[in-house]
């Protein structure tokens, strides 16, 4: 470990983000009483312009009048490059409950953006005597945003989150592809007449991984568009857990469900886990800094693994 030591991200499930359109609000009732950790109310693109106003006073209301029980209670306001923007956290900041969380950021490109936001936010919470300071979240969606992606983790201290946004991240690389996460058709190594598809969200994830856990902030994969392939979801959820994500992105109730199983440790992980630190405490107690756990060597490295997964495992059962 360099002398700098990694900070730990927020301690809170984050296993599942169910969105739903600020313009629907009947859906706001059922959002509450859904098995995800986070709820993300959308003023961005899923709200027509023309319903944008009508969006954010729904949402607003709705910090008064829903019962979020234990949701962390995040709304994703309008894109810098956009007349909304400033309105929404205006108006959320100086109407919203105390319930409201934390502020999704969009289509962020740079720490600058973060900083903007935040000054508003700060601004808005001195004047109004918020009592309780509200998150920030980003959604690293533009070729600028996986170029800029440590120093946006690095932007603020109210910065907890950090998504993968696949669709528009698609659009501004250029990529040849209409799908939203997942498999993609022409991502494929050829060899002996067979075809092996790739992942060409891998890197992107990674590269916000890294960022995320050298600054303590959760990194998590955003939507998969095809809300009727659950084997596909599934997938691409067991790869962004196994890269370090800590959860997804629902953006259809169907997909909660397979989200919280992946993204919470089986039984048979945390098992194996913890007979990996006894097999670790034995050995160290005879003076040994390795063991052999099943055949496979287990040393001081193997602890660290082993005790993420059962914190991460503490930590959701906790809630
Ligand atoms: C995708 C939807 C438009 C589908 O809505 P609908 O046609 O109503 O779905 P169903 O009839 O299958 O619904 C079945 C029941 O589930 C309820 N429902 C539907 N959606 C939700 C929801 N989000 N939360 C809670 N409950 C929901 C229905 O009311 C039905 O209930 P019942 O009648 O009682 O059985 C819709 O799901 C939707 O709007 N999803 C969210 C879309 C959204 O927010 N998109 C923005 C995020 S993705 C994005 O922005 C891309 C990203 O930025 C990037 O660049 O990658
Ligand atoms: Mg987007």
């Amino acid at each position: 470990m360099s002398f700098r030591l990694q900070p730990a991200a927020p301690a809170r499930p984050n296993r599942c983000q169910l969105f739903g359109p600020g313009s629907r609000p009947a859906l706001f009732e059922k959002m509450a009483a859904s098995d995800a950790d986070v709820i993300n109310l959308d003023l961005e693109d899923s709200v027509a312009p023309a319903d944008k106003d009508e969006a954010r006073r729904n949402i607003i209301q709705a910090t008064h009048d829903v019962d979020w029980n234990t949701k962390y209670l995040t709304v994703r306001i309008n894109g810098l490059d956009t007349p909304y923007w400033y309105r929404d956290v205006v108006d959320l900041l100086e109407n919203a409950s105390d319930r409201l969380d934390q502020i999704m950021i969009p289509k962020v490109g740079c720490a600058a953006d973060v900083y903007a936001v935040d000054a508003l936010v700060t601004a808005i919470e001195t004047a109004k005597g918020r009592r309780k300071p509200i998150s920030l979240e980003v959604i690293i969606e533009t070729a600028a945003g996986i170029a800029h992606v440590e120093e946006i983790a690095a932007s603020s201290p109210r910065l907890q989150a950090m998504s993968l946004g696949a669709a528009d991240f698609a659009a501004s690389m250029g990529m040849q592809t209409t799908g939203i996460g997942g498999t993609q058709e022409n991502y494929y190594m050829h060899r002996d007449g067979q075809k092996y598809w790739s992942d060409p969200w891998h890197w992107a994830q990674t590269a916000i991984v890294a960022a995320c856990r050298t600054h303590g902030v959760l990194p998590v994969d955003g939507p998969f568009g095809d809300f009727s392939d659950d084997e596909g979801f599934r997938a691409q959820a067991r790869r962004s857990a196994t890269l370090g994500m800590v959860g997804k992105w629902a953006i259809h109730p169907k997909q909660i469900a397979i989200a919280n199983e992946v993204f919470t440790p089986s039984d048979e992980a945390v098992a194996e886990a913890r007979e990996i630190l006894a097999a670790m405490e034995d050995a160290q107690s005879t003076g040994a800094g390795a063991a052999v756990y099943k055949g496979r060597l287990v040393d001081i490295a193997s602890v660290r693994q082993a005790e993420v997964i059962v914190r991460q495992a503490e930590m959701i059962a906790k809630g």
